[in-house]
């Protein structure tokens, strides 16, 4: 028996915050050590922030870390603890994104990422330079590479995040050179789905190698940007400790590396394996002796043993309904990049919302209030100012909607009138045509834009963020007035479907009983820009039109392709009239894209994002002949 303690925290850094992301890291590292952690891990990129993007190319803010790391090893150095911890580094003149080995009072050892992801929301290949197999260098007298790390409890395989995405990464080489205990140091973004993935590719990743692996993620909201946090402790493919997730801190367990080295000399297949890659010239991986680095204190630790006391029966299954855990993990994510951007920017007092009465706003308004409940308990309401701006257009039910979820939040409520302002505005905007009336769109637009600029008025003068409220259905289709509703500081709700708007609202009304959202829900969608407005019925019902965004912009099918997926999806539908809605969609899309690229900041929730800096890079002048069937 070979017991060791694996820690694995979850830090909330800023990108460039290097002290404080430090000192945040030092307070989690002493209390791992006082419980007893032998290896204490750490996430990529833990002093500079991720995703630091270009920032990295300043040589400052990659040579600043180091002092950094040094304090960390410093003041670290009493411990009996060894801490993989990540760090970026300048070499030949490559940046570096690796996971330091600290121990003793010094760093050990630099491991360089590989696999560097760039795709979806990640541009690192753009900034950084790959480690290699067999790599050997030194930075600042570290050795730097492709190092495994023996202590005096086992034989440690740092790697960084992407490495673990790869069948052929760094882990198979490692522990077929002997590697017990795979740490992987990770800033892998919230995904709806996504900690799922994780599960089950650490699984079987630790199955594949017979090993165990610490896995640890980053928590908070950088940009748009949310890590969820949210360790994985797995032993040879069993699953032995998941920490929690949005918050910081740590979680710890203790394994048998003794198990892991059984369970490889029964695995057969394994072997045959890595019999076969030693016979085809598989290069081992050079260990650095780091016994003498550090004394672990291990006399102490007890076997794991499963809490119910049993080795045969199940677990008590502690997981969520579906629907509890979507619509949790969304609203979770949501309100963590709303509190985070308003408290990192340290740029705000308050939140503002123009509140119609309809969906958009109040989700977001609720998902701002989620976060205002976690920084100020004891007033939550007093974080939030709410507007409710209304036109000849407005109806009483969407006031009082406004009013009643206001009241229940306890958020100030303002009611003012762009009436007189409409008027005038459009007024003028017909002498600068020439006498000539606005056209019926623009008489819409005027409010929008209106309602946007007494916003950004509002906020300018007291320090307020104005959160910007529109959906990514609508986003898809344009359906929102450049200089109005697309406008804000931040997007909370931009990269959610509409048909996912609704749903999330249905379970918040079930859990929360809010007579806000009963009346809001009451009434059909639709913006108050003219009379009798019905949204659904000016674009299509959301059903479909988030169904042909997705088959459009998420699995790329022609119009002619989508018709195909889409009829048996809505058999209720004549032809004629799907076929109507898909060419709709697709020219609205097309059209549609000048817009989005000049939407604000928004909060990430999917790999399907419409944002051309981060997700969806598209152009915005294009033909469509290459769409027509030839
Ligand atoms: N390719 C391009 N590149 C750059 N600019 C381009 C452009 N095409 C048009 N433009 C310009 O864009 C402007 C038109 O865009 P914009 O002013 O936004 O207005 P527009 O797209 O014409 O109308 C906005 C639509 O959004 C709907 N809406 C508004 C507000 C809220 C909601 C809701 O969901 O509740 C819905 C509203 O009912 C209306 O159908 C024009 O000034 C035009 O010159
Ligand atoms: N009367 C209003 N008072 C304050 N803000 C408004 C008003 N009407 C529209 N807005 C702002 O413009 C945004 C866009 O309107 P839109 O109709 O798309 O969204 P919504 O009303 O929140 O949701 P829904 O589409 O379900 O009606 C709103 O979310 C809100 O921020
Ligand atoms: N930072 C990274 O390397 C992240 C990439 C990885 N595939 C993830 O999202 O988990």
């Amino acid at each position: 028996m070979r017991l060791v303690k694996v820690g694995i925290a979850s830090v909330n850094t800023t990108v460039g915050a290097f002290v404080r992301n430090t000192d945040r890291a030092l307070v989690l590292a002493k209390r791992m050590s006082e419980d007893g952690v032998t290896v204490g891990v750490f996430q990529e990129q833990l002093l500079a922030g991720y995703p630091a993007e270009d920032m990295v190319q300043w040589q400052g803010f990659i040579d600043r870390q180091w002092p950094e790391l040094e304090r960390f090893a410093r003041e670290t150095a009493a411990l009996s603890t060894v801490f993989v911890v990540g760090v970026g580094v300048a070499l030949q003149g490559q940046r570096l994104n690796c996971a330091a080995v600290v121990a003793g009072g010094r760093v050990l050892g630099l491991v360089p990422k590989e696999k560097l992801p760039t795709y979806s929301v990640f541009y690192e290949a753009r900034t950084f330079g790959r480690g290699q197999p067999g790599m050997k260098e030194r930075y600042r007298g570290v050795p730097l590479g492709d190092y495994l790390f023996q202590f005096d409890f086992g034989l440690v395989a740092p790697e960084v995040c992407e490495d673990i995405w790869s069948a052929d990464g760094p882990m198979r080489r490692r522990t077929y050179s002997g590697a017990e205990l795979v740490v992987n140091i990770s800033a892998s973004p919230f995904r709806l789905g996504f900690v799922e993935t994780r599960r089950e590719l650490i699984a079987t990743r630790a199955a594949d190698h017979q090993c165990t692996i610490a896995y640890c993620n980053a928590v908070g909201s950088n940009d748009g940007l949310i890590f969820d946090g949210g360790g994985f402790l797995n032993q040879n493919g069993r699953h032995v400790m998941e920490t929690p997730r949005f918050q910081e801190g740590f979680a710890a367990a203790v394994v048998d590396l003794d198990r892991t080295l059984r369970l490889r000399g029964e695995a057969t297949t394994w072997r045959v394996d890595r019999e076969a890659w030693l016979t085809t010239g598989g290069q081992g991986t050079a260990v650095l002796d780091c016994t003498d680095a550090v004394r672990t204190r291990r006399e102490s630790l007890t076997y794991p043993v499963p809490a119910h006391r049993s080795f045969f029966l199940p677990t008590p299954d502690k997981r969520r309904p579906a629907r509890e855990a979507l619509c949790e993990d969304i609203l979770d994510a949501l309100s963590l990049g709303v509190g985070d951007y308003f408290e990192k920017t340290r740029a705000f007092k308050v939140l503002g919302i123009a509140l119609s009465g309809g969906r958009d706003s109040l989700l977001t308004l609720l998902i701002a209030h989620r976060y205002a409940k976690r920084a100020r308990p004891e007033n939550p309401g007093s974080l939030i100012q709410a507007f409710y701006m209304p036109s000849r257009f407005s109806s009483d039910s969407t006031r009082d909607a406004a009013e009643t979820i206001a009241r229940e939040l306890g958020v100030a409520f303002q009611v003012v009138s762009i009436d007189e302002a409409f008027e005038r505005e459009r007024d003028v905007a017909a002498r600068m045509l020439g006498g000539v009336p606005v056209t019926p769109i623009t008489e819409q637009n005027i409010q929008a834009r209106l309602r946007a600029q007494r916003m950004w008025n509002w906020s300018n003068s007291c320090g307020g963020l104005f959160l910007q409220t529109g959906n990514m259905s609508e986003k898809s289709v344009g359906y929102t007035t450049i200089g109005g509703d697309l406008m804000g500081a931040l997007a909370v709700i931009s990269n959610l479907p509409k048909t996912v708007v609704m749903y999330l609202l249905d379970y918040l009304q079930e859990v929360t009983g809010y007579e806000g959202i009963r009346k809001v829900l009451a009434k059909p969608a639709g913006p108050e820009l003219a009379h009798n407005q019905v949204g659904e019925e000016e674009l299509m019902p959301f059903p479909i039109l988030d169904a042909c965004f997705y088959l459009f912009a998420s699995e790329k099918l022609t119009p002619s392709e989508m018709l195909q997926a889409l009829t048996p999806m809505f058999p209720e539908v004549e032809a004629a009239r799907l076929g109507g809605y898909v060419d709709k969609f697709v020219r609205l899309f097309t059209q549609s894209i000048y817009k989005w690229v000049q939407s604000p900041l928004s909060l990430h929730v999917g790999n399907l994002d419409l944002d051309r800096e981060r997700a969806l890079q598209l152009p915005v002048v294009t033909g469509s002949e290459w769409m027509r069937e030839t």
